[in-house]
């Protein structure tokens, strides 16, 4: 039974790849032409065994040179026909192939980008980039190669056929016989190169990610001294690569060898009866030449079509974890019916007996009955030990998450009957530690407002204090921040997230305060920024400072998911034990400072 399993199997993954000829049928012109063509070149190949034996029956039997001239240009003008064509089939097969790769890359990298967060943290980012890339360069190879060379190789092999069983029928059932008694001990063998292929991709996959862990952290490498250890290792990987490619070139090699000697007994056996029927005068030896090359394109279409099988097996499995992705619904909806928001609303954050659980911790709340209501304008510091659920407030703030229990509203209106867009919009924040991309600075201010002119982002790189230090880089504005680019201080790139966030000018401004020591002058410049940022704004920080706790409006101290106590730094220090050693223990160092 385990082969009908297997079957129903194979028959199922093929099915996949239904659904990506949904996007090739978007081009219905240009796949029209590709087909046309294919099926051109396929009758001009299958007539050329005819021009084969018209040169041999009319030229050479016949002792004609002027027949043989005749004969050969006809087979020339049929290899140019078979040239246009294949030239044509070629470019728009290949041309598809690589529009609806490009087509299927965009659709699931908008689909990514829109997707609730929490998806991310259940798939590794390494798997969806290879979605990304390697399952989309798959498809393009069978819908710009594979596919069409199964497909002509199946119009070959039937019109080969035909042509076969005209030409002569007791040389056909000859080599319809021997088909097996070639292919058998192939396919046989093929299945075994494969499976030691793929080991051997697997095992060449497995060093790439060896050696890419350790080039990313060759410092931790280098400073351990564990160079000699790492290269022992890698050393090792790389011998068992070699180890299992040895074995698949021994198969591959016993491959080649059988199919270049059964192939050419069962031609010689053809051959030998053949040759006998056209010295009988059976047949011309003309029909004998055709018969051998029908049965030549018989064979090869046949090979093609088995090699080809394989590769649209594994495109039927890219096909599946692509169209799955795709069918990924984002957990944070967008309401059919949108609420408006108050713009005059006094508190512009209401959370109400807020409670939640982070997805993939079920058990554990994060946020427990969280009633926190801020005004307009007002400065609220969140302070607390680390885990008490500081920055989860800014996620389910932001509608990253949607809180199981209770409801936070925004400007009066739900977030849940929000637009995420609209409501994010709203909002800037500035993160601990700040995200820069590889691009140069315009690129990364300007991701506060895209829209900005170079005016607008120097007049905020000058707010975040930012101006002095990027107009010093190498090619200022133009200069490249990010993986690649230069190295900018902690306190620099805090002011660059800063500048972006002034750009942004955004109603709401959430602000994660850096933790790192930065030294007086950097400080004094982040603080300068800050205070410019957040001049008659909304602000929600998670403080780490003094200074910034004691100029808050109000204090909200949080503990194990929970608000445990509200007021001023001056009552709390009255009324809060937590809050009394935090600000002992936490802002000992700027309170020293600041006595
Ligand atoms: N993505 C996540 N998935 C599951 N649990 C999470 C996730 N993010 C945070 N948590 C958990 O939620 C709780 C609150 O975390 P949160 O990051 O909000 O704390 P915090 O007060 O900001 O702490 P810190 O000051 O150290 O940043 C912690 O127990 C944390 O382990």
């Amino acid at each position: 039974m385990p082969e009908i399993k297997d079957d129903e199997k194979v028959k199922k993954s093929l099915k996949n790849l239904l659904p990506i000829f949904a996007f090739v049928l978007s081009y219905k012109k240009m796949l029209a032409a590709a087909l046309i063509a294919l099926l051109f070149t396929a009758a001009v190949s299958l007539s050329l065994g005819q021009g084969v034996r018209l040169v041999i029956d009319s030229g050479f039997v016949e002792g004609s040179k002027a027949q043989l001239a005749n004969a050969i240009g006809v087979i020339i003008v049929m290899i140019a026909l078979l040239a246009i064509g294949t030239f044509t089939r070629f470019y728009l097969m290949s041309w598809l192939g690589e529009r609806v790769s490009a087509d299927i890359r965009k659709k699931v990298f908008n689909q990514l980008v829109s997707l609730h967060p929490s998806y991310f943290e259940e798939n590794r980012s390494g798997e969806l980039m290879s979605r990304l890339t390697t399952d989309t360069t798959l498809l393009q190879s069978i819908i710009g190669s594979s596919f069409s060379m199964a497909l002509r190789s199946a119009l070959m092999l039937v019109g080969g056929l035909i042509m076969l069983l005209v030409t002569n029928l007791k040389l056909s059932l000859i080599v319809i016989g021997s088909v097996p008694v070639v292919l058998l001990p192939m396919m046989f063998y093929g299945k075994k190169v494969r499976t030691l292929a793929k080991k051997s991709q697997d095992s060449i996959a497995d060093i790439s990610t060896y050696a890419g862990e350790i080039i990313q952290n060759i410092k931790v490498v280098q400073s351990y001294t564990h160079e000699t250890q790492e290269k022992a290792a890698f050393g090792q990987e790389a011998e068992n690569a070699f180890e299992v490619a040895k074995k698949r070139i021994k198969q591959r090699s016993v491959l080649i060898a059988a199919a270049i000697l059964l192939s050419y007994c069962a031609i010689s056996v053809m051959l030998w009866v053949g040759g006998s029927d056209v010295l009988d005068g059976v047949i011309t030896a003309g029909e004998l030449a055709a018969f051998v090359f029908y049965a030549i394109m018989v064979a090869m279409s046949f090979a093609t079509i088995a090699e080809v099988y394989g590769e649209l097996q594994r495109a039927a499995g890219s096909a599946e974890r692509l169209i799955d992705l795709m069918a990924v619904e984002s957990e944070i909806r967008v309401p059919l019916k949108l609420a408006t928001m108050d713009s005059q609303a006094k508190e512009v954050i209401r959370f109400s007996a807020v409670s939640f659980r982070y997805p993939s911790r079920p058990d554990d709340p994060a946020l427990i009955n969280i009633d926190l209501g801020i005004e307009k304008g007002k400065v609220i510091a969140l302070v607390g030990p680390s885990g008490a659920g500081k920055t989860t407030l800014f996620e389910l703030l932001q509608r990253f998450y949607d809180p199981q229990d209770g409801e936070i509203r925004f400007n009066n209106a739900p977030l849940t009957k929000l637009n995420p867009t609209d409501l994010r919009k709203h909002m800037g924040v500035v993160p601990q530690h700040p995200i820069l991309f590889s691009s140069d600075v315009w690129h990364n201010i300007r991701y506060g407002r895209p829209e900005a002119t170079r005016e607008e982002v120097i007049a905020a790189a000058k707010k975040a204090h930012a101006h002095e230090f990027v107009s010093m880089l190498p090619d200022g504005y133009d200069s490249f921040l990010g993986e690649q680019g230069v190295r900018l201080s902690g306190g620099q790139k805090q002011r660059i997230a800063l500048a972006r966030a002034i750009l942004k000018d955004p109603e709401v401004l959430l602000l994660d305060e850096a933790t790192s020591a930065l030294d007086a002058e950097s400080e004094h410049h982040v603080q300068a920024a800050l205070n410019e940022l957040m001049k008659g704004r909304t602000t929600l920080i998670i403080a780490h400072r003094l200074a910034t706790v004691v100029h808050a409006d109000q204090i909200v101290l949080m503990d194990k998911g929970a608000i445990i106590a509200t007021g001023n730094h001056n009552q709390l220090i009255k009324e809060s034990a937590l809050y009394k050693r935090l600000s002992e223990l936490q802002f000992k160092r700027t309170n020293e400072a600041i006595e």
